[in-house]
């Protein structure tokens, strides 16, 4: 996507050829800083304090810092110590497990002197799948849009209104993103379109990177609270939802940002189709019920005690919000039952979400 008009990506290798540079998403949206990782430590660091954040985000910056693990070490051994060191760094999103399996499976067969290099390989090429996979399902998403478009343009409609929620935009990928892919798709081509971007308490990733991204390419929007959306949905201003997942069951439940259930929720009680944008890497096909058997990420309670923003005389500074000795609870994600789904989209079409609907996609 373009910041300030340059074609970007989140993720890069820098020019020296071994170190990886990302984007500070911490310190957006006030300033834009670019960090190099030198080290795995380094690329482990940037996943678990969220300077990178979002499923295949995650994904990507775990394949490079195996790469940069195989540059330091590239034994048997570090790759076994690498894989596990990344792999503890956040518990929810899938992708992180699966871009460090298809890294074990790329090195483990290669003598050690071929390892760095083909990491670096296969890094890239996994970051390039990113793009290509997050651009078909903008293709895909872009056809349910444009239908919806049309049912509510013939309705009086002049504006095709979407809600979602968290960041599962050019950010939380390595470009294109996923629920916002075809909102980009739908606004390239010259169609009306308007976003109620939820804030996304408690890190804020709707108020601070979606509503950041869809200013960069001039997509209308309106961040709003996050108890905002059952409201605007009862009133007829919601025309569709469309949320990005961190993991969704071979069954077709959907693990996605603490808030996302609420949400589907209101939808389903007042006709809002409800999509659910997802790169196959997201798919955990190992399980079945994940209420029950997907793990969710427990995070630091300042998160919710604490806010950042930016001061009148332009410092970024953090406050707290309540009282001392109140204690705060920080789960990071939810389950959305399968039922709530009015549909999966993904880089292989659209399905219902259930086993079949997943299963006739994916062949598995
Ligand atoms: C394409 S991103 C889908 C999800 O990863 C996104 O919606 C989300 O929940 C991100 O959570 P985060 O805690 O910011 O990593």
């Amino acid at each position: 996507m373009n910041v300030n008009g340059t074609p970007t990506r989140t993720i890069w290798l820098a020019d020296d050829g071994r170190s990886v540079q990302i984007i500070d998403q911490t310190r957006l949206p006030h300033a834009w800083e670019v960090i190099t990782l030198r080290s795995m430590a380094e690329a482990a660091r940037a996943i678990k304090d969220m300077w990178v954040r979002g499923a295949p985000l995650i994904g990507a910056t775990a394949a490079y810092g195996m790469a940069l693990a195989m540059a330091e070490d590239a034994s048997d051994a570090n790759l076994q110590a690498a894989h596990d060191h990344l792999y503890a760094t956040r518990p929810t999103a899938v992708n992180l497990r699966w871009a460090l399996q298809a890294m074990q499976d790329c090195l483990r067969p290669l003598p050690a002197d071929q390892r760095a290099a083909a990491a670096y390989q296969r890094a890239a090429a996994l970051c390039d799948e990113d793009v290509e996979i997050n651009y078909a399902i903008g293709g895909h998403g872009l056809t349910l849009f444009k239908q919806r478009w049309t049912e509510r343009k013939a309705a009086g409609a002049e504006r095709l209104n979407v809600l979602t929620h968290c960041n599962a935009g050019w950010l939380a990928t390595v470009d294109w993103g996923t629920a916002l892919a075809p909102i980009y798709r739908f606004f390239d081509e010259g169609l009306p379109i308007h976003v109620w971007v939820d804030e996304t308490r408690p890190r804020n990733q709707g108020a601070s990177l979606t509503a950041w991204e869809l200013n960069q390419h001039g997509v209308p929007h309106t961040v709003i609270p996050d108890n905002v959306g059952g409201h605007l949905m009862q009133h007829g201003m919601v025309d569709l939802c469309i949320v990005g997942t961190d993991r969704t069951t071979a069954s077709g439940d959907v693990c996605n940002k603490i808030g996302t259930y609420l949400k589907a929720l209101a939808a389903h009680d007042n006709g809002v189709p409800f999509y659910v944008a997802l790169p196959s890497p997201t798919i955990d096909w190992t399980l079945d019920d994940g209420i029950k058997e997907i793990p969710i990420e427990e995070r630091d309670a300042t998160e919710v005690t604490q806010l950042t923003g930016r001061t009148a005389s332009g410092q970024i500074e953090t406050i707290t919000i309540t009282p001392a000795g109140s204690p705060a609870g920080n789960w990071g994600f939810d389950v959305t039952p399968a039922r709530y789904v009015t549909a999966l989209i993904t880089e292989k079409g659209v399905c219902p979400a259930t086993r079949d609907g997943l299963a006739g996609l994916f062949g598995v």
